[in-house]
């Protein structure tokens, strides 16, 4: 038997989760005023944030969308302010999320998933904040049917196969099949890059139950309700479908199964039955919600289902076959990776291993704490094959092992000795200061330096060597009395992954007015809250002796910083 943490089992809490779990356990309470102006009281203990003990005393108004991932900041609260100060104080995570907001935000505004009630919080009152307005979901359903916004929406065409390949199913263990498709061809993901293209797998159990596990992106429709109608032995003996995740490359060929599958439930939570509803015309599909912890007896298995918000949209579950140990962990572990081969151990390691890296970058480097909490309920789970909706299925517990400890890492952005340099330039001032600090880095000796001109390496690749670099040093000339804007677009990109724990610092050449360029890369710098080791450089027009020596010094100070952050 294998747990999902097989070595280096540390708990992914932070210290001041650590102190808060052991902290007394005596009953306080608190009032929170509700949006519709009635109050409710919630007796809290010591240590739980005003989100769980909300939820314990089931006053769901409290509740956000993201399910208490300091995400979708819809379970913001007013304090009174002469009790703000006295309250537990904001982790980052908070601040951060709180300056994200859309909602109107005040400088007495807590999240109440962010919020750890001590006895400082014992008879206060809070008041929920107003949420920004919304369109009624109903009328928004309809004008989306009418207008057909969505190709998925288009009929079904059949399509011939085109090899016998994409017709294959592959038995993982008896009775459970990989039932996707092989994408060779695609390149690009919502903007990033897909070198190697992809897979979108969708999986299947036989039992007294016939269950589908997530479907294909909906061109490749026509392969998968193949598989689908050959493993249950005919569309009406399918039981179930399960969807993890409502995000189209894993749905959007559920709607021509409900077409077909005249017993099918579709079996998810309900904020995946919402979330499909606004995607694809579901009113006459059959659903079975299931809650987190929930299972379905499906014969002689037990399918279980647990919530993983955010680990990749606030839908998102995994579910879990307690008898044959496997976890369909949906986009966890994923990896855009496109082979005739199904498992880790018929394709080379390091490929799977970067293209995860690559993933995990790209989508789930926002969504860390998220992706931490999964990972500590996964923790006592145990597993001996993972299955993700993206790429190679994990079978050798050594690749399971390493992969958890990957993802432990990605997800604390864990420093490694390297220093990435993106820049731009138009006449190569601002190039040739890029180098020089990248001599003053070499001169130290024993950091890495990823040299990245903008206009040559793609976004996809400057957020994976970001992932686990230690510090970035940012340059870009001054065009208008800005930054130029592919290095504005990489910035903005950055910005939105948020990565942590960064020194850095900005550079940039200019003409006559200075400040321009490196305000605008400071201010982006301040957004992911990354420390400005040292005040940037600049060279009006070419780098003359001065400045080129000034560029070895700030080089050299980054590279001695990096060595001193790496020994904490
Ligand atoms: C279209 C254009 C707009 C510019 N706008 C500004 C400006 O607003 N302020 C400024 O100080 N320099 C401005 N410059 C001058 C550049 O910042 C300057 O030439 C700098 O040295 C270019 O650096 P690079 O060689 O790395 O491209 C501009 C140059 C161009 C070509």
């Amino acid at each position: 038997m294998l747990s999902f943490f097989t070595s280096n089992k540390k708990p992914l809490v932070n210290k001041v989760e650590q102190v808060a779990s052991r902290l007394f356990t005596s009953t306080y309470k608190l009032n929170v005023v509700l949006r519709d102006g009635k109050k409710k009281e919630i007796k809290y203990k010591k240590g739980e944030t005003l989100y769980d003990a909300a939820t314990n005393n089931k006053v769901f108004a409290v509740l956000g969308q993201c399910g208490g991932n300091m995400s979708c900041t819809q379970c913001q609260i007013y304090t009174k302010e002469e009790d703000f100060g006295k309250l537990y104080k904001m982790r980052p995570q908070e601040k951060d999320a709180l300056g994200h907001a859309n909602e109107r935000i005040e400088e007495r505004s807590r999240l109440s998933c962010g919020l750890i009630l001590d006895e400082n919080a014992d008879g206060i009152e809070v008041e929920m904040a107003p949420l920004r307005k919304r369109k009624k979901k109903k009328k928004r359903v309809k004008k989306n049917k009418k207008r057909n916004l969505h190709p998925q929406d288009t009929e079904y065409v059949p399509k011939q196969f085109d090899s016998t390949f994409s017709s294959a199913v592959t038995k993982i263990v008896d009775d459970i099949y990989w039932a996707g498709y092989v994408d060779f061809a695609v390149r690009d993901f919502h903007g990033y890059l897909t070198p190697n293209g992809s897979t979108y797998n969708a999986y299947f159990i036989k039992d007294e139950k016939n269950v589908a596990i997530d479907s294909v992106k909906y061109p490749f429709a026509d392969r998968w309700l193949d598989k689908i109608e050959y493993l249950s032995g005919g569309f009406d003996k399918l039981d179930y479908i399960v969807c993890n995740h409502a995000e189209p490359d894993h749905s959007s060929s559920i709607q021509y199964l409900m077409k077909k599958a005249p017993y099918a439930e579709v079996v998810c939570n309900e904020k995946c039955k919402t979330t499909l509803s606004q995607h694809f015309d579901t009113s006459d599909w059959k659903f079975r919600v299931v809650n987190h912890g929930e299972s379905l007896k499906l014969g002689k298995r037990t399918l279980s289902f647990y919530n993983t918000p955010l680990s990749h949209w606030p839908e998102s579950m995994v579910s879990y076959l307690a008898a044959e140990q496997i976890l369909f962990s949906m986009d966890i572990l994923g990896q855009h990776y496109a082979s005739s081969k199904r498992f880790d151990d018929e394709v080379k390691w390091d490929d799977i291993e970067h293209e995860a890296k690559i993933y995990y970058a790209n989508i789930l480097m926002r969504l860390s704490v998220p992706v931490q909490k999964s990972l500590k309920l996964l923790g006592g789970v145990p597993v001996k094959m993972i299955l993700p909706s993206h790429g190679q299925i994990f079978r050798n517990p050594e690749n399971i092992n390493k992969m958890v400890q990957n993802y432990v890492n990605w997800s604390k952005c864990t420093p490694t000795n390297k220093i990435v340099i993106i820049y731009d330039t138009m006449w190569n001032s601002t190039e040739k200061m890029a180098y020089h600090i990248l001599d003053g880095i070499q001169k130290v000796g024993g950091v890495d330096v990823k040299l990245m001109n903008v206009r040559r390496n793609h976004i996809t690749d400057i957020a994976t060597e970001v992932l686990d670099c230690a510090a970035i040093v940012v340059g870009s000339p001054v065009l208008n009395e800005h930054i130029m804007p592919e290095i504005g677009s990489a910035l903005t990109y950055l910005e939105g992954l948020r990565p942590q724990n960064k020194l850095a610092m900005a550079f940039g050449s200019y003409g006559w007015s200075a400040g321009g360029a490196v305000k605008d890369i400071n201010r982006y710098l301040n957004s992911i809250r990354a420390k400005i080791v040292r005040p940037e450089v600049l060279s009006q027009f070419a780098p003359n002796e001065d400045v080129i020596e000034e560029c070895h010094k700030a080089g050299e100070e980054m590279a001695k910083a990096v060595l001193e952050h790496l020994k904490k």
